[in-house]
């Protein structure tokens, strides 16, 4: 039980800190994180909800099958699908998914289903890769409306424990092993968004 005060501290903190930073406009983005493994439960923001207003019922826990387990009064994130492949496919502990006006203008400047490639900056760093002139390059998958085919085009891109997707016109997801890791990873990606936007278009590579 103290491990479950603690993830929820965790996840709470970090909606927290990324509301203040206008990364929940429009109701837009979802958290989650693992309370156990085997059965699947993870903490996952109430959908709908405006996420920069924090109360004690943000989070529900749901099971491996999306469902809540105590509180019938409110519904998982609409896509709380993709956060369940993560922690199906991985060792992951922490999922974040934001909309950024940076992440999504960074996906209209490529096709999807192709990737969008990063290098030349000591920020990737914060992405665990360390060797000089390392480059990350991250999956642009289409948008889909209906969630389960969303998971579908999704599922090939789940190859660590720790990895980000972009959806076309859509945002960023980015899981971890640690909540802490996680919001690192998120951050530095959208430092390379915002860096190669406000840069010459020359640093976008396909
Ligand atoms: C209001 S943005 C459309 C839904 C979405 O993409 C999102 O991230 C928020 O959905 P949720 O069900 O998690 O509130
Ligand atoms: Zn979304």
């Amino acid at each position: 039980m103290e491990h479950f005060f603690t993830r929820l501290e965790e996840i709470k903190e970090i909606k927290q800190t990324l509301a203040k930073r206008d990364w929940f406009l429009g109701t837009s983005g979802n958290l989650s994180i693992k309370v156990n493994d085997h059965p699947l439960l993870f903490l996952v923001t109430a959908s709908g909800k405006d996420k920069t207003i924090h109360s004690s019922s943000d989070f529900l826990v749901v099971d491996e099958n999306e469902q809540s387990i105590w509180d019938q009064t409110k519904n998982p994130s609409a896509e709380a699908i993709l956060h369940k492949l993560i922690y199906k496919n991985s060792n992951a502990g922490c999922v974040l998914h934001v909309h950024t006006i940076a992440n999504n203008l960074i996906t209209q400047s490529f096709p999807t289903n192709k990737e969008v490639s990063f290098s030349g900056s000591e920020i990737i760093k914060a992405l665990g890769l360390w060797e000089e002139n390392a480059e990350i390059s991250i999956p642009i998958i289409p948008n889909h409306a209906h969630i389960p085919t969303l998971g579908e085009a999704f599922l090939p891109h789940i190859n660590g424990n720790h990895g980000a997707v972009l959806i076309h016109n859509h945002g960023i997801t980015v899981w971890a092993e640690t909540a802490f890791e996680a919001k690192k990873q998120l951050e530095a990606y959208e430092f390379l968004f915002q860096l190669t936007l406000q840069s010459k278009p020359t640093s976008l590579s396909v």
